[in-house]
Formats: C-alpha cells, structure tokens, sequence
C-alpha cells in the first residue's frame, strides 16, 4: 500500500501500549529544516498524546540525514532511551548524491537496529520534490513524525516485554497483533 492509500497521522490509541514510563530520544536533520520540523512536530505531539511527560523526550539536531546515523548511535550510548527516532528529509537533487545519501542512512539505522539492544525508527522522507515532502509531514497524506512515534511506542513495548520474556524464560504473545496487556503477567516456575 502507497502512502497515498494510507493517512500517515491515523492512530488508534486502543492498539497502543501504555508509554508513560518509556523515554524517547529523537535526533532532527536540519537539511530542509522546515520540513524536519514539521515531522518533529508530528512525532512530539503523538508522544505527548500517548501521555509520555515532555521530560521524557530528549531531542538532538545534527546538520544532515547522513549524520543521523552518528547521532542515533551516540543518543543511544549515552541517554537512557526506551526507543530513538531519526527524522530527516533527503530530496533528489541533480546528481546521484540523492541515492548515496538514503542508501547509507538506510543502511546505516538498519545496522544500528542489528546491533544495538534499542529500537532506532526511520522516519526519513526521501522525495522527489519538495512537494511530496511538504504532503508527508503533515500535508494531505498525514504527518509521517506521527506514524515514527507510534512506530517508537510499540517497539518499546516489545522490547520490554521481550526482557521480561527473557527473564521468566517465557516465549512472548505470538499470536499475531501484539496484545496489550495492563502490566505484564508473572509467569511461576512450575
Ligand atoms: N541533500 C541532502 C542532504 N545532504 C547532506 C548529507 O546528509 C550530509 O549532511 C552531508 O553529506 C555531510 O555529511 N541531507 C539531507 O538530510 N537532505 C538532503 O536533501
Ligand atoms: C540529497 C542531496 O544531497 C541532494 O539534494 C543534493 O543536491 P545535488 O544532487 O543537486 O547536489
């Protein structure tokens, strides 16, 4: 499904877990810093709407969606993080630096996903135009800050329990939709 089939800013807050304790760094590219705002915007008040307390979001800025790579890795060596979201907006220019660009931003938070033990959200627009930009981060197809935010929710939710999981050396919910459960259930060795 295109992302002109599917309104970027549509959530239901009974398929999301509770986030009041999850704290959440985000990292902003200042290229096309109007539009990074915008998403910023977008993801910053869907955390707010999912009750996570302001104190619990640290933001960072670096000059380009390159260096969200760098930034990501050090917010999550050194902040107390439940999840981190990457936000930039990389538009095709006359050469071929457009593809360089995305191709290692993309590479390079899937590695941090890999090896790292926090969930990194890629919420990066790479455009055509400006105007395609401009209908993503809060224009006709919905704000994609919003959806990077929900994304940041749930992940953190499953790698919580994931931990408890472990702990109890219990095999998380497989079936299918993740259900959310009030507090996670102790399971007693038998
Ligand atoms: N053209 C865009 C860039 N280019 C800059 C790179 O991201 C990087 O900052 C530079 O190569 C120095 O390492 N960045 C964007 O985020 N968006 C663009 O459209
Ligand atoms: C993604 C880019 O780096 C690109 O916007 C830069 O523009 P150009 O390819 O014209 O140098």
């Amino acid at each position: 499904m295109a992302t002109e089939n599917k309104n970027l800013s549509e959530y239901d807050k009974n398929t999301i877990p509770n986030a009041k304790d999850f704290r959440f760094g985000i990292v902003v590219s200042e290229w096309n810093e109007t539009i990074t705002e915008g998403l910023y915007n977008g993801a910053f008040d869907a955390l707010i709407d999912c009750e996570v307390p302001a104190q619990q979001i640290i933001r960072w800025n670096v000059p380009g969606s390159f260096e969200l790579i760098y930034g990501a890795k050090k917010m999550l060596q050194t902040q107390n993080v439940d999840a981190v979201i990457v936000i930039g907006c990389v538009i095709q220019g006359e050469t071929k630096h457009f593809d360089f660009v995305c191709e290692g931003v993309t590479q390079g938070i899937k590695d941090l996903n890999v090896q790292t033990d926090i969930p990194v959200i890629f919420c990066v627009l790479t455009d055509n135009n400006m105007q395609q930009s401009i209908d993503r981060s809060g224009g006709v197809h919905g704000n994609k800050g919003t959806e990077a935010a929900i994304a940041a929710i749930k992940m953190a939710y499953i790698r919580q329990q994931a931990s408890i999981a472990h702990a109890y050396n219990q095999p998380l919910l497989t079936s299918g939709a993740l259900q959310i459960e009030d507090s996670p259930k102790k399971i007693e060795n038998e």
